[in-house]
């Protein structure tokens, strides 16, 4: 009998949460990034695994250095698509048996702190505060296994947006049966966590040339003034929580389809979104034993946060 039952089917490695603080000096004016970066990678690999064969292995420390290299030389590093497409791009072409690179760049809050200044409020220019747990989320996929141009999908979004409302949301109208203990609501607490992402056509980035492999080609549809960097996440976070803030909710369901097609309706660009929204419930506490009511759902004051388990809603959204 044949001892080959198994093969490798797949093979992905590299480094994750590689963080990384970066300032930007303009004179006095400071700009700062800080990132959370996954990058891997895949290619011509596998005697690594069936082989003990390291001599194709680019060490995981390594990708760390050269993230923290682009992070510093990249004129790019602002922004976290281009950047995370500069890094991408240097990994696939500094190292030929390598084809695919997978970087995720995850960029933390920090908003300039507004101060008093002779002329009124205004924007401090080098110290920053933290407002708000959310993150901007960039995922790129860089593909060098077809030859002269590197082709690159772009996915971005946002992860944590925590929001909640107090009224305008009911859930009324679901299956009814022996398992059913929901009562239906007109009136209720909604809270969610908003994870949201939203995908490109993918572009062609130029293949640097051997002699110069950190250079990097900006592709046109993200060079600065287009729209995919500074628009549309504008956009998606806008929509985003007017949408929330706005809709009657008759569902998690319904909220996150109105929000999805929205963002598709005002950005030409962007072909599918994602969204993934926990129901983080919040459940009325029953005070009727001390006689004092609080059940009435659109008078009820005093609710019980529940951690778990919550509703789990999704769907992705696709232009036409
Ligand atoms: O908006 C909701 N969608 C559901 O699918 C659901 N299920 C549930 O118990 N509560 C809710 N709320």
């Amino acid at each position: 009998m044949s001892t080959e039952t198994s093969f490798l089917s797949h093979a992905r490695y590299g480094k994750d949460k590689v963080r990384v603080l970066r300032v930007v000096r303009e004179g006095k004016w400071h700009h700062i990034v800080e990132y959370n970066v996954q990058a891997l990678l895949e290619g011509d690999i596998e005697t690594s695994y069936t082989e003990a064969d390291n001599s194709v292995v680019v060490a995981t420390d390594s990708i760390k250095n050269i993230t923290y290299y682009i992070a510093k030389i990249s004129p790019h590093v602002l922004i976290p698509e281009r950047f995370a497409l500069h890094l991408g791009t240097h990994l696939v072409s500094k190292y030929p048996h390598i084809h695919k690179a997978f970087v995720t760049v995850e960029q933390l809050r920090w908003s300039r702190i507004p101060v008093v200044g002779e002329q009124g409020p205004q924007e401090h220019p080098h110290s920053f505060i933290r407002d708000g747990e959310d993150k901007r989320i960039v995922k790129v996929e860089i593909d060098a296994s077809k030859g002269k141009e590197i082709s690159a999908s772009v996915t971005a979004g946002i992860s944590d947006l925590l929001v909640l409302k107090t009224t305008e949301s009911a859930f009324t109208n679901f299956v009814r049966d022996k398992y059913t203990t929901l009562k239906e609501v007109d009136d209720r607490i909604l809270s969610t966590s908003i994870d949201l992402s939203y995908t490109f056509l993918p572009i062609e980035i130029p293949k640097p040339t051997d002699a110069d492999v950190e250079q990097f080609t900006i592709p046109s549809e993200i060079a600065p003034g287009s729209v995919w960097d500074t628009m549309v996440p504008e956009n998606a976070r806008k929509v985003t929580l007017d949408t929330f803030a706005s809709d009657n909710s008759a569902s998690v369901q319904a909220t996150l389809y109105r929000m999805a097609r929205l963002i598709i309706a005002q950005n030409a660009q962007v072909q599918t979104v994602s969204y993934s929204l926990p129901n983080k419930h919040y459940i009325p506490v029953d005070m009727g034993y001390l006689g004092v009511e609080n059940l009435i759902p659109s008078q009820a004051e005093v609710f019980m946060p529940i951690a778990a388990p919550s509703g789990l809603i999704t769907a992705t959204i696709t232009r036409k």
